[in-house]
């Protein structure tokens, strides 16, 4: 049982935590209809390229800054009732731009909502402004430069999520240090839906603190050993990698591997109803399906807090929250 355990998390899409039946509530409020995209409560999708579909429609239903304030709220507040401390959610202008709303209400609107999350409940949230890999090096060149140059205090960091499986990551390094020279973390999705040399190429091209995933690196040692050496962490999400078919199952993920080897993993819910999971859920398949202990648990999530892109003093505060 992992109820009890403090949690933390550094990757969620926020979209991505839509629960089905706020979606539902959402498409009716807009007059959409939702029978492609959901069916008995739970999301349409059966592989990456549909899953990215079914995930933009999602985004779609979200239309202005309430709407935007009432999804962050809602997710944070459900993490803050599983003992959840701190979340760093994935958040996208771009979606912003293409419903009509426009990237500063969207962030605001974001941030009326972890405000209002950490008003009511304590939790802390940052965002990570995210590229869109399928949108291609020059969309992910705008949106960096508008990560560089909107400094809301709430915005720590920078991811490329998407679909992995084009471009190389090398077309991504000059948006990359844009968002670096603006002092913002660098994580990025890699090993994933590619295989260990993605994770090189990160590794190689950005420099990031942490990779979103990463956990392909398996299929190379080498690699696993640069990982440990450099300590770069793993925002790992086995519900999703189980969901999404990178491993076929549980007893095949190499978290257990990852975390004997020295690298620094936590865990990660990623777009948790897509996934039929929660950060909870995957605190409990950590424990029940991967044999880690309470205490090897609470090193993941110290970890995950020690790998936190925040000010110092909010580091502090949450690392004397860990053990409370
Ligand atoms: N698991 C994932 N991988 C890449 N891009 C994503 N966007 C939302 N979820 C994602
Ligand atoms: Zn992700």
């Amino acid at each position: 049982m992992t109820a009890h355990l403090k949690k933390a998390e550094l990757h969620c899409h926020i979209e991505g935590a839509t629960p089905p039946e706020l979606a539902l509530r959402q498409a009716s409020k807009y007059g959409v209809d939702t029978s492609a995209i959901i069916r008995d409560r739970a999301y349409v999708w059966e592989d990456f390229t549909s899953f990215v579909r079914c995930y933009d429609a999602v985004a779609s239903l979200f239309r202005t800054e309430g709407d935007y304030a009432l999804l962050a709220e809602t997710y944070l507040t459900e993490l803050a009732e599983a003992g959840t401390i701190y979340s760093e959610i994935i958040v996208s202008p771009d979606h912003g731009e293409t419903i009509g709303l426009g990237a500063d209400a969207y962030i605001e609107g974001l941030a009326a909502g972890m405000e209002a999350a950490r008003a009511k409940t304590g939790i802390e949230s940052r965002m990570l402004i995210t590229g869109i890999r399928h949108l291609g090096p020059d969309s992910v060149i705008r949106t960096a430069e508008y990560a560089a140059m909107r400094r809301h205090p709430l915005v720590t960091g920078f991811n490329l999520a998407g679909e992995e499986r084009m471009h190389s990551v090398a077309e991504f390094s000059r948006a990359f240090d844009i968002v670096r020279d603006a002092g913002l973390g660098l994580t990025i999705h890699a090993g994933e839906l590619s295989g260990a040399f993605s994770v090189r190429d990160a590794l190689d091209h950005v420099r990031p603190a942490r990779i979103s995933h990463g956990v392909r690196a398996i299929e190379d040692d080498d690699l696993v050993k640069r990982l440990a050496d450099e300590g770069v962490v793993l925002e790992v999400c086995p519900g999703s990698n189980v969901a999404l078919q990178v491993f076929p199952d549980f007893a095949s993920h190499p978290l257990r591997r990852l975390y004997e080897a020295g690298v620094h993993v936590t865990l990660n819910s990623d777009d948790p109803p897509f996934f039929h999971t929660s950060l909870a859920q995957e605190y409990e398949i950590a424990f029940h399906a991967m044999g880690f202990s309470d205490s090897e648990i609470d090193r993941m999530t110290k970890t995950a807090i020690e790998a936190a892109f925040v000010d110092e003093p909010t580091r502090e505060k949450l690392l004397a929250a860990l053990h409370i």
